[in-house]
């Protein structure tokens, strides 16, 4: 045709390149067939993960009647001088108030039935009762972790700073008043200062001994959130970003000295010449026995000093020596604590205990009971 003059070199150069970008367009599809499939497989899957999320969270709402209520309250504090200068008696804080609390596994299994106690500051609580009664599933419910049941639990925190300010000998009481600002519901429950959950593995971080110290309270990840997402439930449980109303200002980052004299009080001291320093890092979960990881983990309860520490057999792993030690650290830091144990030598550091035996289906009666530890033959054994 070119020699013919129908048509132009130029028209043949520009069909020839033509041609050729249509065929590499195509050949990009078979060439990467093996991969688009895989994309478009990954794709269907969170498609699918996605319906999934959205029906249950539609379930959820129709069952939220059915679901354990959990409420947050902010505690205001007065000096509570009296209106002529006098000096009142000192009242109790209350810290969690559980209500007709029934706790279920998610097959509907009753765990505790109709639960209702209060919990003030320093009463110390030890949760006792048979394998598979339910001690840790109760835990979680007060964490917020949980919600298989029906009933009412509202914790208490107070701003951070005013523990300090309790221990101080100026002030001389401490009240919660009748207008405790409700912070947050079973919805927005991660966004408040002030309750800590041990489990008996504590997690170790990826990391420096430092940032395990750190860990949850002042960890990078949460210093690096943006505002929005500081405010949204996107944050994980343990991370705990302060809501605005708690807190206001962000509690001070220990310094190194701090991070020492903690690693000391936990009998942990050695560790600082063992691995070099708080700069190293190292896979702490290997490293470390389980009795130093539960050490650690007292290191970070000692740090932030939470209003109420819930230890799920916290120190299973530990001689009797070291769990005295760690007792006597966090009751001295005033931190008021609920432990789940077995060993009788619990006793000694908790004022009430409940005991919860497991649930019989066939009985509507009350599978637990409350009281002062004095009152547990337990507790004369304990002391022995
Ligand atoms: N995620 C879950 N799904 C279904 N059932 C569960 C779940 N977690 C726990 N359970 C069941 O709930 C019951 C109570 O468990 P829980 O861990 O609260 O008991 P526990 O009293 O703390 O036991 P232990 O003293 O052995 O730690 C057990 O029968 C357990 O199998």
């Amino acid at each position: 045709m070119y020699f013919s003059g129908k048509i132009e070199f130029g028209v043949i150069n520009q069909s020839v390149s033509a041609f050729n970008h249509i065929l590499g367009d195509f050949s990009l599809i078979v060439y990467q067939f093996q991969a688009l499939s895989a994309f478009s497989a990954v794709i269907d899957r969170l498609g699918e993960f996605d319906d999934v999320l959205d029906s249950n969270s539609k379930k959820g709402d129709q069952d939220s009647k059915e679901k354990i209520q959990l409420n947050f309250c902010l505690i205001s504090s007065s000096n509570g001088l009296h209106s002529n200068g006098s000096m009142p008696l000192s009242k109790r804080v209350k810290l969690l108030h559980v209500e007709h609390l029934t706790v279920q596994t998610p097959s509907e299994a009753t765990l505790i039935k109709d639960l209702s106690f209060e919990i003030f500051e320093k009463d110390h609580l030890l949760v006792t009762g048979p394998s598979g009664s339910g001690k840790t599933s109760l835990l979680r419910v007060i964490a917020g972790l949980w919600s298989f049941g029906n009933g009412a639990i509202t914790v208490y925190v107070r701003p951070r700073g005013d523990l300090e300010m309790l221990h101080s000998p100026d002030v001389v009481s401490y009240q919660v008043t009748s207008t405790n600002e409700t912070i947050g519901d079973s919805t927005g429950r991660r966004n408040f200062e002030g309750v800590i959950f041990l489990p008996q593995k504590p997690y170790m971080v990826l990391g420096t001994l430092r940032q395990q110290l750190l860990y949850p309270t002042w960890t990078e990840d949460s210093d690096n959130l943006s505002d929005d997402a500081k405010q949204s439930d996107s944050v994980p449980f343990l991370m705990r970003a302060r809501d605005a109303r708690c807190v206001n200002e962000r509690s001070k980052k220990p310094t190194s000295e701090d991070l020492l004299q903690v690693l000391n009080d936990v009998s942990l001291g050695h560790l600082l010449s063992r691995f070099d320093g708080l700069d190293s890092t190292h896979e702490w979960s290997s490293v470390l026995s389980l009795g130093e990881q539960q050490r650690l983990a007292f290191g970070r309860l000692l740090l932030s000093k939470p209003t109420l520490a819930l230890l799920d057999e916290s120190t299973s792993a530990l001689d009797e020596a070291n769990e005295a030690r760690l007792y006597q650290l966090i009751q001295a830091a005033g931190i008021t604590y609920i432990s789940i144990g077995h060993r009788r030598t619990l006793y000694k550091y908790h004022k009430k205990v409940l005991h919860v035996s497991t649930a019989d289906s066939t009985s509507t009666q009350q599978n637990w009971s409350f009281k002062d530890v004095e009152e547990d033959p337990i507790y004369d054994f304990s002391k022995q």
